[in-house]
C-alpha cells in the first residue's frame, strides 16, 4: 500500500497538514497502568491534533473498564469483538462492531448480548 514508515513522530500541526485521519491502534485491552514513554509523548501529540482519530478497540492509553477522561477523545472507535467496558465512556460520532465470529454458546456462556449482524456484514455501526 505504500504506506511510509516515520522514524519520529511529528507534531501536532503537521499532522493535522499533511493526513487526513489517525487511526490508533497502539494500546488494547492488555494496556496496564500509566502509559510509558515513547507512548506517552505520542499519546500528548495525538491529544493535540485536530484531524478525526479512530481507534482500534480501546482508545490508546485509556483503563478498559475505567476510560480516561483527560486522555484521547476519538471520533470514531471501531470495538472488536464485544465493546468493552470503557466503550461506554467513548463520546465521539461513531462506533462500529467488527468480528463476527463469536460462537451462539460462547456468546450465551458470557451473556455478551452481541447484535444481530445484517444479512452477511461482518461490521455493525451501534
Ligand atoms: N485476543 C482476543 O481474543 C481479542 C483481542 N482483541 C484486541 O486485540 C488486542 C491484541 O493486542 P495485545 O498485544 O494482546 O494487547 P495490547 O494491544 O493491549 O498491547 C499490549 C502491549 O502493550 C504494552 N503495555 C501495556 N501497558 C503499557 C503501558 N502502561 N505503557 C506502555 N506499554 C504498555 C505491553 O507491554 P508489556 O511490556 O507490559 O508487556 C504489550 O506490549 C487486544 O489488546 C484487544 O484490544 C479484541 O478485543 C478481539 C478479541
Amino acid at each position: 500500500m505504500e504506506i511510509p514508515f516515520l522514524t519520529e513522530m511529528p507534531e501536532a500541526k503537521l499532522i493535522d497538514e499533511a493526513y487526513n485521519l489517525v487511526i490508533d491502534a497502539i494500546f488494547g485491552f492488555s494496556f496496564k497502568g500509566t502509559v510509558r514513554e515513547p507512548f506517552g509523548s505520542i499519546l500528548d501529540v495525538l491529544e493535540k491534533t485536530t484531524v478525526p482519530i479512530a481507534s482500534i478497540d480501546i482508545p490508546s492509553g485509556w483503563d478498559v473498564e475505567q476510560g480516561s477522561a483527560d486522555g484521547l477523545q476519538p471520533d470514531m472507535l471501531i470495538s472488536l469483538t464485544a465493546p468493552k467496558k470503557s466503550a461506554s465512556l467513548f463520546r465521539g460520532r461513531y462506533h462500529f462492531l467488527g468480528g463476527r465470529f463469536v460462537p451462539p454458546g460462547l456468546e450465551r456462556k458470557y451473556q455478551l448480548n452481541l447484535p444481530q449482524y445484517p444479512g452477511t456484514d461482518c461490521v455493525l455501526q451501534l
